[in-house]
């Protein structure tokens, strides 16, 4: 990791194929090393009626410090881990023209999207994140990953200059995104039982990060995973879905629950640094995407997370005063990040760095 000034970078990664390319040069190969175990494999059994049960939260609402909607967002972090935001104010021109810039760029030869290609020791830029061994399963997915705030971490040399426009649409859309995040925060403050600016005091100087996932379609959808179940090591992570293609799923109950797109909503997870914060009250949940066999599917992550200077550890209001028991310690956030992204992706493993170890 570099100093103070420098955009973290942490890997590196090992060089895995396109999946995008695999599937225009023959649709119909699965190669092997995607093939998941059995037991790893997705049901695609129709469990949408399932998706009717996660949170809807009405942002608006929130913001005239609603009460039923204020104990509705406790109990969705509560319980679920996860909502959907309606209302959040961010037109839909916006949303819009993310989703159209983005599908253009997938849709450029692979030359040009490879202008951007994310080397092996850095986290930004175009490509397949999170492979660390030749023999680790493959997610059946590509993305463009890029650092948006502090601004000062911006690689702009990955930032698309196609199509025209690319740039400047991921700024207006992160900032639209940043507004909801800080918005939400100010909910979750009061909810954690603070003054509605603590949380964004929490992190120091805010880091923000863009992931557009791309997941081509698969001949073979029910023995492969388009991103590997995992928890975000964020605070939250707010995403954009196709309107019309499923594939979101999250564990709640012990079963995998799809969450199916409502038009123009947002999706928000509560990640693993408010599960910290909170000592476990919140729930950072395991989630995961599914591939399907007809359609490419698109999905925009911004990751909201501290400074990688900040320290994260269990707000002390939060702790039990009667048992007293922590089930965090103390970590550096830029400690925690690094251990995450060396690691490959594998549920919630990589939250062990920050659990305090109790005597068998
Ligand atoms: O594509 C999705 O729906 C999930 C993506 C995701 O979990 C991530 O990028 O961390
Ligand atoms: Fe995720």
């Amino acid at each position: 990791m570099g100093s103070n000034d420098e955009a973290p970078t942490y890997t590196p990664w090992v060089p895995v194929p396109n999946v995008q390319e695999l599937v225009r040069e023959d649709p119909l190969q699965v190669p092997l090393r995607y093939v998941r175990e059995p037991e790893d494999r997705p049901k695609l059994s129709d469990m949408s009626h399932l998706s009717s049960l996660v949170p809807v939260i009405d942002l608006s609402l929130l913001l005239l410090r609603n009460k039923e909607e204020l104990n509705k967002l406790d109990l969705a972090c509560q319980d679920w881990g996860f909502f959907q935001v309606v209302n959040h104010g961010i037109a839909k021109q916006v949303l819009r023209k993310m989703k159209d810039a983005a599908a253009e760029f997938f849709e450029l030869p692979l030359e040009e999207k490879n202008k951007y290609v994310m080397s092996s020791s850095d986290v930004q830029g175009y490509g397949q994140a999170y492979v660390v061994s030749e023999e680790q399963i493959l997610d059946w997915s590509d993305a463009l990953i890029l650092l948006v705030h502090p601004s000062h971490y911006r690689k702009l040399k990955f930032w698309p200059k196609s199509p025209t426009g690319f740039q400047e649409i991921v700024e207006e859309y992160s900032n639209a995104i940043h507004k909801v995040a800080t918005e939400l925060f100010q909910s979750l403050s009061l909810i954690m039982g603070m003054d509605k600016d603590a949380l964004l005091g929490l992190h120091k100087q805010l880091m923000q990060g863009y992931r557009v996932n791309y997941y081509p379609p698969c001949s073979k959808p029910d023995q492969v995973l388009g991103i590997t179940p995992h928890s975000d090591a964020s605070t939250i992570t707010i995403l954009m879905q196709d309107d019309d293609v499923c594939g979101l799923q999250l564990v709640h109950n012990n079963e995998w629950v799809p969450v199916n797109p409502i038009p123009d909503a947002l999706v928000v997870n509560i990640g693993d640094i408010i599960e910290i914060w909170s000592n476990g009250k919140y729930k950072s949940i395991e989630h995961r995407a599914v591939a399907n066999d007809t359609k490419a599917r698109v999905s925009h992550a911004t990751f909201i997370t501290p400074n990688v200077e900040a320290e994260i550890e269990p707000l002390n209001h939060m702790i039990d005063p009667k048992t007293k028991q922590q089930i965090y310690k103390k970590v550096k956030y830029g400690d925690y990040l690094r251990n995450s992204m060396k690691k490959k992706l594998q549920g919630k493993a990589h939250t062990e760095i920050a659990k305090v170890e109790t005597l068998a």
